[in-house]
């Protein structure tokens, strides 16, 4: 039959096979589509399309930052930029990332919600090592990201990739070779409960420090499928200063003070939140037992590097990947989701609900959740009008380069400047991602036994 819509349709869209909407977040909606281009036929495509800026002024800068940090990324660890579109038009742009099944929001709930069982340490150890791994290439490539949480970390699924992590979501990374210079923010920043201390205490530059505060963060939630700091947030006010999250967060580690963390006067909160937070200042740590991790283990060591309030003590992406903790078994493996024991069972975590009524320009009729796997057999999805504008890709050549690839540390390196102060959002204490998905259909699939575990997939 032939899709009348598709003669109004942009050339490049037509390479593509719309699914439907898989999400949204901040700056845009997210699309599932699958190739129809020979070489690339069926292959699975995560579309993102930007909103417009809140002027109507064509491509949002967050949106220009994105590509040109993507376009130049090229690591395992990091989600691929495959396509980049703009739409004249409207300015509306779509950028087209390699697909991937599951992110680490969705693999916890499942365990938290549907399980009721850990995630097995193995697993634990392979995500770790890979957010580590392509973190270390970010921070060595003068990129921050800046948001990082369990959505932002994807895993892919079945197929040659299945259970290798990619880092994605750079709406808010910034490259900070010239980080003297400010740069203009739109004020939305790391969601609260994975901000680094001294950002809540008002520093006025991001380090590489704040993305391991908020690994840290993510693996102490993959050991006990809680957010590890769960702060409410202020709505009421554009300041840093989330007293709720940091007394959250010195409840656990226990407060910090100037002989730990030597700069902690010359930040501009510091003493407010002193005068402001009630009750005995405990020094005392007990995040061990929240994550019931024994002290002299090497997990507990390395979290506690990751969870260092002096964030030039924190752990640097670099040297956690040398910790001993990757060293004792069960080592880690480029397939995190395959079983280690032998007679451990493959966990078939749930995959993306897709509302396939949903077109590009997000017209469709009564939002319809299913699973990835019955859209893809929808092929009727395929008939939803897209742009109707020209659009042509853009002239990506031009862009400038990222610094060559080097050891970046966050000791001694300056970072970049906070602009503008995050804007609290999401409800107070359900989950940021809680409400934005509908609860999946289908559970565990392809149960069966692990056969013998094969050395390729171990890491060198
Ligand atoms: N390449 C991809 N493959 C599959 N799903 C993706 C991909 N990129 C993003 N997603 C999913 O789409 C959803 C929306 O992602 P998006 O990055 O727009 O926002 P977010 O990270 O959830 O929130 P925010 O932008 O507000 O921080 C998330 O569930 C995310 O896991």
């Amino acid at each position: 039959m032939v899709d009348a819509s598709n003669r109004t349709r942009p050339s490049w869209l037509q390479q593509y096979e719309l699914v439907g909407k898989i999400g949204e977040g901040t700056y845009g909606l997210v699309f599932l589509a699958k190739s129809k281009l020979s070489a690339n036929k069926g292959v699975h495509i995560a579309i993102k399309k930007f909103k417009q800026s809140k002027e109507g002024d064509g491509v949002s800068p967050t949106a220009i930052r994105e590509i040109m940090l993507l376009r130049e990324c090229d690591h395992e660890n990091v989600v691929k930029l495959v396509n980049v579109h703009i739409n004249h038009t409207d300015m509306s742009l779509y950028l087209a990332f390699d697909y991937a099944e599951h992110d680490l929001y969705e693999i916890i709930r499942h365990h938290r919600e549907k399980l009721s069982t850990p995630i097995n340490q193995y697993t634990v150890k392979s995500l770790l090592w890979q957010i580590l791994n392509g973190l270390n290439y970010l921070h060595s490539n003068w990129i921050i990201h800046r948001d990082l949480k369990p959505s932002n970390i994807l895993v892919m699924g079945d197929g040659d990739e299945h259970g290798v992590v990619k880092i994605g979501d750079f709406g808010l990374a910034r490259i900070y070779q010239a980080p003297l210079k400010p740069l203009g923010d739109n004020g939305v920043v790391v969601t609260i409960w994975y901000r680094a201390p001294e950002l809540l205490l008002g520093a006025k530059h991001y380090t590489t420090a704040v993305d391991m505060w908020a690994v840290g963060c993510i693996f102490a939630e993959l050991l006990t499928l809680k957010p590890l700091f769960q702060g409410i947030e202020d709505k009421s006010t554009h300041n840093p200063l989330q007293l709720d999250q940091l007394d959250k967060i010195f409840r656990v580690l226990g407060h910090p003070t100037p002989e730990k963390w030597p700069t902690l006067n010359n930040l501009p909160y510091w003493q407010t939140s002193r005068q402001r937070m009630q009750g005995p200042k405990s020094e005392s740590c007990v995040l061990h037992q929240v994550v019931s991790l024994q002290q002299k283990s090497a997990a507990y060591d390395l979290l506690s590097k990751m969870l260092e309030y002096d964030p030039c003590k924190r752990i640097t992406a670099a040297q956690a990947l040398e910790h001993e903790y990757f060293r004792c078994e069960p080592v880690p493996g480029r397939n995190s989701l395959v079983p280690i024991q032998p007679n451990e069972k493959v966990i078939g975590y749930p995959q993306r609900p897709v509302d396939f009524s949903a077109d590009f320009e997000c017209s469709g009729s009564q939002p319809q959740m299913v699973t990835s796997s019955h859209a893809v057999n929808n092929t009727g999805a395929a008939s939803v009008p897209g742009p109707r504008a020209m659009s042509q890709q853009l002239p990506l050549g031009n862009m400038p380069r990222l610094a060559p690839y080097g050891i970046a540390g966050q000791t001694g390196m300056p970072g970049l400047p906070v602009n503008n102060l995050p804007v609290p959002r999401g409800p107070q204490q359900p989950h940021p991602q809680q409400g934005k998905r509908k609860e999946p259909i289908g559970g565990i699939q392809n149960p069966g036994h692990y056969a013998s575990q094969s050395k390729s997939r171990r890491m060198q």
